[in-house]
């Protein structure tokens, strides 16, 4: 594939950039993705584990695992499994998000490896990982098919590939766009553009494409009574997919 075919869409990665102080504060305009952290990491680490057939209740469930987090942002995600042993390579496009996620994790004592780069540079680079997961990126990159297929060229043989994203429905703009952002006030306006949302259809079709094998899908949904995100069959708005490469027989 070329080298200089690119997934950046500078609009994007400068929004993100721009906000890039607000990455830890669980109170500022990150604070939907801390409030579903929890759900996201509990799948993960369910998902993960039993792939690999580690215990999930070991505090070092994932050691040795090399895991790639594309689009890492602050690192919300990469310092946990970090914690749990895996050996992160964290990557974002915007250079000052890598700079808060190092100094996060460096003040935490925790040992990720950040890196300002894209997934298609480290594909081109012959990189190989265990996980990769792009988790809320899909719907900012410039183009899904090139950035899906060059992220699961990563995945080694009997690895997986995991990633989440908000479903193109009528029910994901009335709720994600309209809600979230004009209503609640709970991002940013202009966060998202639902024409960029990516069903679930098309995602596993992306990740086929890529060769490997759609294993689970969950969805994710807000709960206003609890005020709490939880997992749910329920596929309209956010969403979560497994894929995995086969090992070969
Ligand atoms: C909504 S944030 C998600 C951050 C993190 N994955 C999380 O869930 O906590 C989206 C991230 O994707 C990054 N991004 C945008 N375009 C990208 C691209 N083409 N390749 C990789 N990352 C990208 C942004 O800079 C931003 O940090």
């Amino acid at each position: 594939m070329s080298a200089t075919a690119t997934t950046v869409d500078p609009r994007e990665v400068e929004r993100f950039a721009a906000l890039a102080v607000e990455w830890w504060n669980p109170r500022g305009k990150m604070r939907v993705l801390h409030r579903f952290n929890p759900v996201r990491l509990a799948y993960l680490r369910e998902k993960i584990t039993a792939h690999f057939g580690r215990d999930p209740r070991d505090i070092r469930s994932l050691e040795g695992l090399r895991i790639l987090d594309i689009g890492c942002g602050g690192g919300l995600l990469s310092e946990p499994l970090a914690r749990m042993g895996a050996r992160v390579v964290g990557i974002d496009p915007a250079e000052r998000n890598v700079r808060i996620a190092a100094l996060h994790a460096q003040e935490s004592g925790i040992a990720v490896d950040y890196r300002a780069t894209t997934a298609e540079a480290l594909a081109d680079a012959g990189e190989r990982f265990d996980v990769v997961m792009a988790m809320e990126v899909v719907e900012h990159v410039a183009d899904v098919g090139l950035f899906l297929a060059r992220a699961a060229e990563m995945v080694t043989p009997g690895g997986l590939m995991v990633a989440a994203t908000l479903n193109r429905t009528k029910r994901s703009f009335a709720l994600a766009i309209v809600g979230a952002e004009y209503v609640l006030g709970w991002l940013p306006r202009g966060t998202h553009d639902w024409n960029r949302f990516v069903t679930p259809e098309e995602l596993q079709a992306a990740l086929e494409a890529g060769g490997l094998e759609m294993i689970d899908r969950e969805g994710v949904v807000f709960n206003p009574l609890a005020d709490e995100w939880r997992r749910s069959s329920d596929l309209s708005v956010n969403y979560m997919m497994l894929a995995e490469r086969r090992a070969a027989a």
